[in-house]
């Protein structure tokens, strides 16, 4: 039988998100839902901390990106607080910082699983792209609404999204501003599955158990393995920073430290046999 994960403890405490822990699995979920969960400046202020603090927990394999409630996963930058400049924060600072994170999700070397019910529109609609996997509810509704509204992505809201789904659909999203149901999406290849609403938690959590029981350096090498190309030099800085590691746990790595600090030149002799 497959059990939900009912029992998420809370991690940390915010004010426009929620943080919490369960099986090795954290949950962050963007909690404006009278807002259709659209982001402002503190918004994702949070989830960048959040996700920073998943990333360096050694208990959490597996992230899950949220929206509360039914209607939203995300709708976007909140429009009430957009400025001439950007998304305006308390202290009145414009802002775009949504590309900190869009890049900290690409960047995190454990997988990122969007959790889709209702809309994902907007700048909600490259948060779920920027994941490695979607999963969507029977109800979740897709689209970009840049140039209805002013606004347009045209880095990874463009470019991962033409990777993912092919360059004529992704220019047809962008060009006319559509709608696409749930059903539409996943024949376009733009999530992995759908699920009834009432399934939708208990099927991402399987996806997330089973990826627990793999190996989390396969894991981390394939994520950064598929990041690379399109992040450019940062996505190779990423994939040879875990070659670099994983050298580092090798006695012919430890090799050139210990001979260092043990003022010898170092012996590499016995590693040149490798074809
Ligand atoms: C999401 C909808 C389709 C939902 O429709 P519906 O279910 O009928 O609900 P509504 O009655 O419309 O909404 C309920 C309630 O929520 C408020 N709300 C919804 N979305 C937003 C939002 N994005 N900002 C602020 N408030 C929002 C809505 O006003 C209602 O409140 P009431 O008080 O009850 O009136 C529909 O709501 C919808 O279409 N929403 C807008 C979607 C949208 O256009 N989003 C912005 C897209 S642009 C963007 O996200 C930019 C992202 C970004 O940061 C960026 C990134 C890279 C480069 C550039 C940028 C950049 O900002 O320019």
């Amino acid at each position: 039988m497959i059990r939900t994960a009912a029992d998420w403890q809370s991690r940390h405490a915010y004010s426009d998100i929620r943080y919490e822990f369960a099986e090795g699995i954290a949950k962050i979920t963007i909690a404006r839902p009278q807002k259709r969960n659209a982001f402002r400046p503190e918004t994702v202020k949070e989830l960048i901390d959040a996700f920073h603090r998943a990333h360096h927990d050694n208990e959490i394999g597996a992230i899950i990106l949220a929206g509360e409630g039914p209607d939203a996963f995300c709708s976007g930058g909140d429009q009430t607080v957009r400025g001439a400049e950007g998304y305006i924060d308390e202290g009145g600072t414009p802002h775009l910082n949504v590309l900190d994170l869009q890049m900290q999700i690409r960047r995190l070397p454990k997988p990122v699983v969007a959790m889709v019910a209702g809309y994902a529109i907007g700048g909600g609609h490259v948060l779920h792209l920027v994941c490695d996997l979607s999963i969507a509810a029977d109800n979740a509704r897709f689209g970009q609404t840049g140039p209805r509204v002013g606004s347009f992505d045209a880095g990874l809201g463009a470019g991962l999204l033409a990777r993912t789904i092919g360059m004529k659909k992704a220019k047809e999203i962008w060009l006319l501003c559509r709608q696409y149901d749930a059903q539409q999406a996943l024949a376009m290849g733009l999530v992995n599955t759908v699920v009834p609403l009432a399934r939708l938690e208990e099927e991402t959590v399987q996806w997330c158990r089973e990826m627990l029981q793999l190996s989390p350096m396969a894991l981390r090498m394939i994520k950064a393995g598929f990041n690379a190309d399109t992040d450019g030099l940062a996505g190779i800085q990423e994939l040879a920073g875990n070659a670099t590691g994983l050298f580092y746990q090798t006695a012919e790595g430890q090799e050139g430290r210990n001979a260092w600090l043990e003022r010898r030149p170092p012996d590499f002799a016995k590693y040149r046999k490798r074809p």
